[in-house]
């Protein structure tokens, strides 16, 4: 059974539908996934939760294309993970923000511009994709505080600078899914909450798909439209969860009281799936 993240569009989704993933040599193989099921729609920001090893990565890795389900399948709005990788709908920003030294702020940013001409026609006969565009580099950084850092070098920024450059380098493309994994987890707590209003801001304007892994309760409650909860490994999905809090979610004790009561409810569908802490 595939959980619905939202209402069913045509080819506007990605779903998910009974995908496992295992590990390890022949005859010495150990469950990651097992019968992960969901879709999602287009535009909407979704966080999946879970402990340590339960295979959230290991989601985001199928969803990227990078690896492939044993069983199942994986559609990125009505195409193959692969397909949907060549034509750049796809955009993943990793943990670390794995940005170039030698390369300015800018230049970093511009580097998936630098697509081939072949990816953008593939992405024009792919199904539901969106017209091949881009974003401007200098607009973003400006959006996410950095106008007077474009000619730095990496190192010259501290980490949450780094991580907005990674943010826009991810966004600089317009994909149609951003898949994020764990990007804020190294920030202090302040950094974090600033670089997540940013994102906010970035998603809402550029009407992105975002998938964002987190083992943060509630980082996932404040940013997400829905937040999925995953058993311990081997990973399944325990809950589904949708935030209906207005946006932003920032201000006002009536709206922080409500976002505690989702965090309660996410730790205690957390706890009924197997999870002793979170
Ligand atoms: N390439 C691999 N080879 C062997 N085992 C792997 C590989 N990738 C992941 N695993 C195992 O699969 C399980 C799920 O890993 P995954 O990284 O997806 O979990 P996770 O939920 O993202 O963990 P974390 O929250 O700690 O990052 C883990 O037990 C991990 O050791």
């Amino acid at each position: 059974m595939v959980t619905e993240i939202d209402a069913p569009g045509s080819d506007d989704r990605l779903v998910v539908s009974g995908a496992a993933k295992s590990y390890g040599r022949p005859g010495a193989q150990r469950p990651a996934l097992a019968d992960v099921d969901f879709s999602m729609n287009r535009g909407q920001f979704v966080s999946i939760i879970g402990p340590s090893g339960c295979g959230k990565s290991t989601l985001l890795r199928l969803m990227a294309g990078l690896e492939h389900p044993d069983t199942g399948s994986v559609s990125i709005f009505g195409s193959t993970p692969a397909e949907a990788s060549a034509a750049k709908m796809i955009g993943f920003m990793p943990q670390v923000p794995a940005l170039l030294p030698w390369l300015s702020v800018l230049e970093n940013v511009r580097i998936p511009l630098k697509v081939n001409r072949r990816a953008d026609a593939r992405r024009r006969e792919l199904p539901g994709h969106r017209p091949p565009g881009t974003a401007d580099p200098v607009a973003l950084l400006t959006e996410l505080g950095l106008a007077d850092s474009v000619r730095a070098l990496p190192h010259q920024l501290s980490g949450g600078m780094q991580q907005r450059v990674a943010i826009a380098r991810a966004f600089a493309t317009q994909a149609d899914v951003l898949l994020m994994d764990e990007p804020f987890s190294a920030l202090d707590e302040f950094t974090r909450e600033a670089t997540q209003d940013q994102l906010l801001k970035l998603w809402q304007k550029l009407v992105t798909t975002v998938v964002f892994v987190t083992h943060s309760v509630s980082e996932a409650v404040v940013l997400s439209d829905t937040v999925v909860v995953m058993s311990p490994r081997p990973g399944r999905i325990a809950a589904v969860v949708p935030i209906d809090v207005p946006r932003p979610r920032r201000h006002g004790l009536v709206e922080a009281k409500v976002l505690h009561d989702y965090q309660d409810l996410i730790r205690s569908k957390l706890q009924s799936a197997g999870v002793s802490s979170s």
